[in-house]
């Protein structure tokens, strides 16, 4: 697992792939200097009368719910349905799922077209499976551990892998599970780590062609990144900054030294 973390990690400097956004007002700027750090190349892009075009030239594509609204999840609807035709990967971020029938009525029309990766918080997660949670506005009330089985239950369903993030960060593809344990508390007292870990990972998908690999690259470069950043920073705002730096500079001996990756069977 930590190997295919570095040889991803690398493959994703060398190429350099776009990375299309429909993402939320707050963290705009904020993955999108996420995706330039790691070594990416974004693109927010919302608007209808581009939407189908937009997406034949990406090489991923993340929708993200976080400020939806009835113009923009017509776009979602036709990104998210492009992507699934032409076998680009795509991301879905179910932000706040849970929280209003309209959320979740996006949501499940979202999931006609097959999102090839679902990341959120454990009580999203738990929404999404239909769990009968009303979650927390867009924090998660619930912890990974709780939302393991329903996860699982999702990536069935969904035939997506599907990433629950938290303290413990799970990689569910089926069967198959994964477990990071990077990452810091401090991180979550910053809006939109969340957002940027999906960005991240479909950074990933765009140059891995397993989605379940693809996904732990992604969260696990998330966690050391954030890992590193807290340990020069003084709070919130700093480590904020200090989190383009970490990804900007990360190392393949970091990775070696510091990853928390487990693949288990349970
Ligand atoms: N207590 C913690 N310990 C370690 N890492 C954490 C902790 N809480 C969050 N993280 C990390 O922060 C990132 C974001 O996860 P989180 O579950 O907070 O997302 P989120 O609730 O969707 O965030 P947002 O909606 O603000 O974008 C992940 O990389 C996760 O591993
Ligand atoms: C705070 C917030 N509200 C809608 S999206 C968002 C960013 C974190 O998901
Ligand atoms: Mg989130």
């Amino acid at each position: 697992m930590k190997e295919s973390v570095i040889k991803n990690l690398k493959i994703l400097r060398e190429k350099g792939p776009l990375v299309q956004s429909i993402t939320n007002y707050v963290v705009m700027n904020n993955t999108a200097n996420a995706l330039l750090a790691i070594g990416a190349s974004p693109i927010m892009a919302h608007a209808k009368l581009e939407m189908a075009d937009m997406v034949k030239i990406v090489n991923a594509l993340v929708v993200n719910i976080g400020t939806l609204d009835e113009f923009w999840v017509d776009s979602m609807l036709l990104a998210a349905k492009e992507a699934n035709e032409r076998n680009t990967p795509w991301v879905l971020d179910p932000v706040g799922a849970g929280a209003t029938p309209y959320r979740n009525d996006t949501l499940t029309r979202l999931l006609t077209f097959r999102p090839t990766i679902i990341r959120g918080n454990a009580s999203e997660i738990m929404a999404l499976a239909k769990a009968n949670v009303q979650t927390k506005g867009v924090d998660s009330a619930h912890s990974s551990d709780e939302a393991l089985a329903f996860g699982k239950q999702l990536s069935k369903e969904a035939s997506a892998v599907v990433c629950i993030s938290g303290a413990v960060d799970y990689v569910i593809d089926g069967d198959k599970l994964t477990r990071i344990k990077n990452g810091h508390e401090l991180m979550g007292k910053v809006t939109g780590m969340g957002c940027t870990a999906t960005a991240l990972v479909a950074a990933f998908a765009a140059v891995e062609p397993d989605p379940y690999l693809a996904t732990v690259a992604g969260m696990t470069v998330m966690g050391l990144a954030g890992e590193i950043a807290a340990r020069k920073a003084e709070g919130p705002g700093t480590l904020q900054l200090y989190l383009y730096d970490a990804l900007y500079h990360l190392k393949e001996s970091e990775v070696k030294q510091w990853a928390k990756v487990e693949e288990s069977d349970d």
